[in-house]
């Protein structure tokens, strides 16, 4: 990919550093590397993961991403993940707001579901661009594969650290059941007009979260004793960005942290360039129930009667349920349909006013 200029590390913007977790120790059983993973998954929720399998995957996936992206708008429209909760397929710029004034996100993704790429030619929840097929089994299939064993070794330690019964978390995330796991890849237009945010600030809705990407501008929102910061997150190279979602800091009681974050178009010298990153979002199955596992844990026990108030706020679905709900939230798109939105073409998708 592009030679781009170098992240600022020069003081001028407020950088994280996050914890590295070696992936290839992590996987020989190293109790340092869980030590630490622990560490990052319990206080900030974030850190990098280095020595992992899937980076020959990397460059090809974001090939298939720049491929599909710049097909026509009416074309990708005709893989529209639609208004209404669901996720796979083309999602326009523009289609959430990033703040209250109205202004709205600057960033395009195509989203393609683990259940099809595992099932590749059959389709199980839709179809995708010729551009994504291509790609299918030598690239998008294995990168999710490779994806998956990782998230698996992880599992493995959070399960031991959480003192469950083994095997729990694994079943919880049993990649051969049907669920909302699926791998993104996002453009961010170089230089969209006046755009200051170009992802609005969330917390992932899934489990876990392997991020590649080549530019800053992804930040992190941290609470220390100085109150609440955003701090960017600087990409290097070969390593994952991980960070857990949701779903599993519900189902350990609040333990593992889900940390909110945005992303800014790039910082610094790197202002001005097309921004690519890609993600496996790794989800619980379809029938899991939303809720922290305090029978199966004493230590999630403990941690929800030491927080009733997190305990409360558990969604009461199963995470299918629940992945709607959360999809369906700040869509400027809502009654729209397909007609219309073609009809206002990109442009009103591109970039924002705010
Ligand atoms: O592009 C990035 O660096 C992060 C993307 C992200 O947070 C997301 O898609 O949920
Ligand atoms: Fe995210």
């Amino acid at each position: 990919m592009t030679n781009y200029p170098p992240f600022p590390t020069d003081g001028t913007v407020a950088v994280q550093d996050l914890l590295v977790v070696d992936y290839k120790l992590l996987k020989e059983g190293d109790q340092e590397q869980a030590n630490i993973l622990w560490e990052a998954a319990t206080k900030w929720g974030f850190w990098y993961l280095k020595n992992q399998e899937a980076e020959s995957f990397v460059e090809p996936m974001f090939k298939m991403g720049q491929e599909t992206l710049s097909l026509p708008f009416e074309e990708k429209m005709k893989y529209w993940q639609g208004n209404k909760g669901a996720s796979f397929g083309y999602r326009a710029a523009g289609a959430t707001y990033v703040d209250v004034d109205g202004s709205t996100d600057a960033s395009e993704f195509i989203n393609i579901s683990k259940d099809d790429a595992m099932a590749y030619p059959r389709v199980v929840h839709k179809v995708y661009p010729e551009t994504v097929n291509a790609y299918m089994k030598d690239t998008v299939r294995p990168f999710i594969e490779t994806c998956i064993n990782e998230s698996r070794v992880i599992m493995k330690v959070f399960n031991e650290k959480l003192g469950l019964p083994e095997g729990t978390l694994l079943d919880l995330h049993d990649h051969t059941k049907p669920c909302i796991s699926e791998t993104r890849c996002i453009k961010v237009p170089a230089a969209p007009k006046d755009t200051k945010i170009a992802l609005g600030q969330h917390t992932d809705f899934g489990s876990l979260s392997f991020l590649a990407n080549r530019l800053g501008g992804l930040q992190v929102l941290i609470s220390d004793n100085e109150g609440e910061q955003w701090k960017y997150v600087k990409p290097i190279e070969g390593h994952f960005i991980c960070n857990i979602g949701d779903t599993l800091s519900i189902l350990s009681g609040g333990i593992l942290k889900s940390c909110t974050h945005r992303v800014l178009p790039p910082p610094g010298p790197q202002a001005g360039h097309e921004r690519w990153s890609l993600v496996y979002f790794l989800r619980p199955t379809n029938d899991v129930y939303l809720e922290a596992l305090v029978s199966r844990s004493s230590l999630i026990a403990e941690a929800v009667r030491n927080a009733p108030d997190k305990a409360n706020a558990f969604p009461e679905m199963t995470a299918a349920q629940w992945f709607v709900k959360k999809q369906s939230q700040h869509r400027t798109d809502k009654d729209k349909g397909v007609e219309s939105l073609l009809a206002s073409g990109p442009k009103n998708f591109e970039g924002s006013t705010y």
